[in-house]
């Protein structure tokens, strides 16, 4: 059992139009905790109807929303931020025992999430129209932005908090209510974030949460329900693409912030301990199960070596074990089907001439675990190459010249984030330029944070979450053409 300083922030129920509701079939849902497969706690699992209901009253709640001044909007955000940074304790316990990440990470996330309602209730004062010169002085031009209307999202296991978070924070500053689909793995972290909302004191219908396990029911009706104007998803591709398809009957407005395939670049001039530290994090963060993961770690031939030795070091440190003790550095995966497609990748990589540099692999911890593991002369014929790991194995490529880093980095579909390390400020524009990815970080393994824009190209999304740019996603332009001026 969980110990929690409020209890009250662990609930079985969905939150809709201000109510906490149990299922119309009344039936329930396990959500269980990675490390130990036990029970955390049995949900209410919604489906169709419920989810047409939530939108319903969203839509019912829109026009006020939408005419609350932008200073309330502001205040209640900023005060829901003020609550998730005073319960940051129990909501990292309360994520790590759905999710399996270190108790310390659950932390780094919840205040990360937290930061986007601080950032976007200070945007909301800034959606700023526009005057334009007219064609003609008995016209005037303005430009004016409205909320785009009731939004939809659905979210994945692998940040249950920070992914609502980053989009719920611009749609309700922009004067959008919202709708949150949690992955079924992990609705407690959703459903704290809504108790919180409750307690900040937004009206009822602007912050709903379906938790539910028939996920194409619910995502038939977000995407097809004309009431729902906006809908932003987080998770695979192939998952986004149907879902996008599917709002195009509707003509939605969507955000799309889909899988990865990051290239992680050490060049010969880099500093090469700190690009071991940047590998590291960025490669087994959160078990390797981030979209910005580093999965394809190419290394110059003049440092291949040296660099290996030292990265193989620093994994072998590297504590795998349940996320609530202090020594963990590596959590469970989510699924052991999770363990199972790494497993597959892993094979196929050895079948096609990959070294072991660290031996990791399945556990004897339980068979959600998966120890850190390096495989070294890695090639783009492993479907490694082309496939996102998701899970803590990282292939060393060798590479001779920066055309060759370049050509091999953007080879595939997709283009969220990439991440090279040089100190060479010519090279570093040159490959800044040359990557085709959304984000690209130099000299770091970390680069989310809410006043940047995050979001991919190509088979990656389309969108951007955080940033000046973030509200965008939620607002309309709206044209006034305003004549008769002269009379
Ligand atoms: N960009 C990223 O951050 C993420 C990338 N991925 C990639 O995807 C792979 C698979 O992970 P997975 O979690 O299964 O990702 P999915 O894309 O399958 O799932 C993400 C979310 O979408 C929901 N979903 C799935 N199918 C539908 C549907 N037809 N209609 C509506 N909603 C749907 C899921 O619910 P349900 O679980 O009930 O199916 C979940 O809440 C990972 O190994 C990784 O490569 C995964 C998660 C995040
Ligand atoms: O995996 C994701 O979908 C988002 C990565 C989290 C982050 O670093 O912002």
């Amino acid at each position: 059992m969980l110990e929690l300083k409020n209890p009250a922030l662990l609930r079985t129920q969905s939150y809709i139009n201000g109510q906490w509701i149990d299922a119309d079939s009344g039936v329930t849902f396990d959500v269980t905790d990675p490390a130990t497969g036990k029970v955390v706690a049995s949900i209410a699992d919604l489906g169709a109807d419920e989810t047409r209901r939530a939108i319903e009253a969203a839509s019912a709640a829109w026009p006020a929303w939408a005419q609350t001044p932008v200073k309330e909007r502001a205040r209640l955000l900023r005060r829901w931020y003020e609550l998730i940074i005073a319960n940051t304790e129990d909501l990292a316990k309360i994520l790590t025992a759905e999710q399996g990440k270190p108790l310390s990470e659950a932390k780094t996330e919840l205040v990360y999430g937290a930061s986007y309602l601080e950032w976007f209730a200070e945007e909301a004062k800034r959606a700023y129209g526009d005057v334009i010169a007219p064609p003609a002085n008995d016209r005037r031009i303005v430009v004016i932005k409205q909320p785009v209307g009731v939004t939809c999202s659905i979210t994945p296991w692998n940040f249950p908090s920070a992914m609502i978070a980053r989009k719920v924070a611009p749609a309700l500053a922009a004067g959008c209510p919202f709708i949150a689909k949690p992955a079924p793995e992990t609705p407690l972290s959703a459903l704290a974030l809504a108790v919180l909302a409750e307690k900040a004191g937004f009206p009822a219908g602007i912050f709903n949460i379906v938790a539910g396990q028939n996920a194409p029911a619910i995502g038939a009706e977000m995407t097809s329900n004309p009431l729902v104007r906006k809908f932003t998803f987080t998770g695979s591709t192939a998952v986004g693409k149907l879902l996008q398809a599917q709002c195009a009957q509707t003509m939605k407005k969507t955000s799309m912030e889909l899988g990865g395939n990051a290239p992680f670049i050490v060049f010969d001039d880099a500093d090469l301990d700190e690009a071991v530290k940047g590998a590291i994090i960025c490669k087994y963060r959160n078990a390797g199960q981030t979209c910005v993961c580093a999965n394809r770690i190419f290394v110059q031939e003049g440092v291949y070596e040296a660099f290996s030795q030292k990265f193989i070091q620093a994994v072998n440190n590297l504590t795998v074990g349940n996320g609530f003790d202090n020594a963990t550095d590596i959590g469970p995966m989510i699924t052991s089907k999770a363990v199972n497609k790494v497993e597959a990748l892993v094979e196929d990589a050895l079948q096609k001439g990959a070294r072991t540099l660290v031996a990791g692999g399945p556990s004897s911890m339980g068979d959600r675990f998966y120890q850190p593991m390096v495989l070294g002369n890695a090639n783009d014929q492993m479907n490694l190459f082309k496939e996102e790991i998701f899970g803590p194995v990282a292939p060393l490529f060798k590479f001779s010249s920066e055309e060759e880093a370049i050509r091999m980095a953007n080879d595939t579909e997709f283009g969220l984030a990439s991440y090279f390390y040089s100190r060479d400020i010519g090279r570093i524009c040159r490959v800044s330029e040359g990557l085709e990815y959304g984000t690209v970080g130099v000299n770091e393994g970390i680069i989310s944070n809410e006043m940047a824009p995050f979001g991919g190209v190509k088979a990656s999304g389309q969108g951007r979450e955080g940033s000046k740019y973030g509200i965008d996603d939620y607002l309309e332009i709206k044209y006034l053409c305003i004549g008769g001026i002269d009379k």
